[in-house]
């Protein structure tokens, strides 16, 4: 599923679309949209050791396709329910070490508070990346060709995020 949703910081406004990957999604298809992403939220549930499973393959899957530079957060679900808990803290916490991403904790049956924190943290994420790839150095200018004098940094950073943007749009269709 895949959808839309609109986030009112204090200082900019960001529209978000979150694809909500499912189980048992053929590899191919997981791998496309792993390249689309900007973030990723890898979700578990402590009550369900196989959902725990998804997220340790799919953290590899991530690694592989992206690096370590995808902005990643990780998320186990459903704390109200530690009675039930299949999944250890330990374990939560040996994961969190091997992405090295923040770790959130949260029951979403309790309330929306949560999963306000874990998207604000993946927008500061993203953004950090996102400023970080478009500050990187730009290739060397061939000033032999005429038109192709010195241009601002200003306008490399443009171009090379409306690249960006177009690219995530086509790659969603
Ligand atoms: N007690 C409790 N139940 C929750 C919590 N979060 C989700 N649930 C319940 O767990 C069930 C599964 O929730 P979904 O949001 O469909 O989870 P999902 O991971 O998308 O599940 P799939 O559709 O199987 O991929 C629903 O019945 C939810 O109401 C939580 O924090 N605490």
């Amino acid at each position: 599923m895949l959808y839309t949703h609109k986030m009112v910081g204090s200082r900019d406004e960001v529209n978000l679309e979150i694809l909500d990957t499912a189980f048992d999604m053929p590899s191919e298809t997981l791998e496309k949209h792993v390249k689309w992403a900007d973030g990723c939220l890898l979700i578990y549930s402590v009550t369900d050791k196989d959902s725990f499973q998804a997220a340790c393959t799919l953290k590899d899957c991530l690694f592989q396709l992206r690096g370590p530079d995808l902005p990643v957060v990780l998320v186990s679900n459903k704390h109200d329910l530690l009675t039930a808990r299949a999944v250890t803290e330990d374990e939560g916490a040996n994961l969190e070490g091997e992405l090295d991403c923040p770790r959130f904790q949260i029951s979403v049956a309790e309330g929306q508070e949560g999963v306000t924190q874990v998207m604000e943290e993946l927008l500061v994420l993203i953004k950090r990346e996102l400023v970080k790839s478009l500050s990187a150095p730009q290739p060397a200018q061939d000033t032999s060709v005429p038109g192709m004098e010195k241009k601002s940094r200003l306008y490399y950073m443009k171009k090379a995020f409306k690249k960006r943007v177009v690219r995530s749009r086509s790659d969603t269709f």
